[in-house]
This record gives structure tokens, sequence and C-alpha cells, in this order.
């Protein structure tokens, strides 16, 4: 399909690391191929690729996004950059639609054309619910702290709390960073199981897709989330149809 040097690197900034992946040269599938948290580690990373064009989106500042891609195009890369727009067969539902962050509106891209109800859960950073029902209307969703954030946040208002980060499984903890742990675990998977209860009342006479991705997702009791597909790279998955529809 595409020469392999033709074909660009697919890069997701996000909000404490970036991640990239390529697509194989058969299929449309994607396959994850670096993360890094500085941009010094992505550029060293590049460094040592062999494409020259890349197709990246971030939830940075305008001004941090600006000035990575000046120096990759002073480094000679082509950059395409996606932003938060507009696209046929979808609408999202933002007053001011900008606003709405790429990564978010990229894993919607990524799943209109299967005309499905679809709940996306990313267990990031930041927790975020995304509901696209079957024409392509995006109804609206939620942000919250993701796992992390939750617990820094307790840590950070409290000289005698400190986390892990891994804790003994279990219901309760008996010890601060187990009860932490243990907390905010729940508080994810809490505001998960609304998450798909709130779209369902939405949407009563329908069939739902729910979709995962975010690296929390690993925290999750998937038992009680029910049928879901994991999808770990739907944003980037999201960038690649972006791109697809640019050529
Ligand atoms: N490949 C990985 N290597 C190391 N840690 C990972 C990996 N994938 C996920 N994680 C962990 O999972 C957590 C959530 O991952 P994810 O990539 O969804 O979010 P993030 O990078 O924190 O947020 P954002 O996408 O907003 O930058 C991260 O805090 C990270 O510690
Ligand atoms: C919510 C986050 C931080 C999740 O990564 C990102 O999508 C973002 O910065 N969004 C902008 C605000 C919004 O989507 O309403
Ligand atoms: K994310």
């Amino acid at each position: 399909m595409f020469e392999a040097n033709s074909t660009p690197l697919f890069i997701e900034m996000g909000n404490s690391a970036w991640k990239a992946a390529r697509a194989t040269s058969q299929t449309d599938i994607l396959v994850a191929c670096g993360r890094g948290e500085t941009t010094l580690q992505l550029h060293a990373w590049l460094a040592q690729q062999p494409e020259q064009t890349l197709v990246l989106a971030s939830v940075g500042s305008e001004a941090e996004v600006v000035a990575l891609v000046d120096t990759l195009c002073e480094k000679g890369y082509h950059v395409m950059r996606a932003t938060t727009g507009e696209a046929a067969d979808f609408k999202h539902c933002y007053q001011e639609p900008q606003m709405l962050g790429v990564d978010r509106w990229l894993t919607m891209l990524a799943l209109r054309s299967r005309k499905q109800n679809c709940v996306i859960l990313d267990a990031g950073t930041a927790f975020t619910l995304d509901v696209l029902d079957a024409n392509g209307q995006h109804l609206g969703g939620w942000i919250s702290p993701g796992l992390k954030l939750m617990q820094h946040a307790l840590v950070s208002r409290s000289e005698r709390l400190h986390v892990n980060e891994e804790w003994v499984p279990g219901g309760l903890g008996s010890s601060t960073q187990d009860a932490i742990g243990l907390g905010c675990q729940a508080a994810l998977q809490g505001v998960c199981e609304q998450a798909i209860e709130r779209a369902r009342a939405l949407l009563p006479h329908a069939d739902l897709e729910v979709f995962l991705t975010g690296g929390d997702i690993r925290y999750l009791n998937l038992e009680r989330i029910g049928a879901h597909q994991h999808r770990p790279l739907l944003v980037l998955e999201g960038l690649y149809t972006w791109w697809r529809e640019q050529l």
C-alpha cells in the first residue's frame, strides 16, 4: 500500500507522555513504536527512526505545540498537525468547537464510521468520557482527574500522605498508601460505571459499544464494565483516520 519510507509516524503529545505508532505496510493496523515523557526524549527517539513525515496532535498549550512544530520543521521533518475541527459525518456538541480536546476529538473520528452508539472512556492523566450516537452526533462527555492526579492531589495537601505506584489489591487498605490507592481506584471504577449508565439512560433503546483506552484501564475491574473493546491506540487510530482523509 505505502512505501515504508513514505508512511509517516503518528505521534500524540499527551498531558504527561508522548506516544508514537506506525502503520504496518499491508494493512490499516497501527503498531505502537515509541513512548516518552519529554520533548528531548522525542527528538532523540525520532533521530533513530527512518520516517521524515510526522503526523501529530497535542493537548499541550498552543505555544508549546507551535515551538515543537517549528523545531521539527527546522530539523527537516515534514509535519502535519491535527487540531479539533470539522469532519464529515460527525458533529460534536461544544458551543465553542475548538475547545474540545484534540485527543477526545480524534477518538470519535476513529469510531464514527461504525455508525454505532459509542461510549469512549479514556483513563490517562485525566479521565474523559465521550458519547457518540449512531448518527455521528457527539452528545457530550465528562472530564475528571485521572488516577495519579487524584492520588497526587491528596499528597500535595498533606505532609502525612504518601502514595505508591502499586497497592495491595482488595477492598480496604491497612496502610495509608493502600487506602489511597484503593480509594482512588474505586473513584475511577465508579466514574466509568456511571458513565456507561448515563449513556444507556440517554440512549435507552439502542445498542451501545463501549471503548476503553488509556494506560490506567489496567486498574479497572473489567467484569463490572461488561462488554467492551480495549483499544490502547484509539487516539492514534483517530490521528491515522485524520491523515487518511487529508490525502
Ligand atoms: N507503555 C507504558 N509504559 C509506562 N507506563 C505506561 C505505559 N502505558 C501506560 N502507562 C501508565 O499509565 C498511565 C496512563 O497512561 P496514558 O498513556 O493513558 O496516560 P498519560 O500518558 O498519563 O496521559 P496523557 O495521555 O494525558 O499524556 C500513565 O500514568 C503511565 O504511568
Ligand atoms: C481533558 C484533556 C486534558 C484530556 O486529555 C484534554 O482533552 C483537553 O485538554 N481538553 C480540553 C478541554 C475539553 O475537552 O473540554
Ligand atoms: K489521554
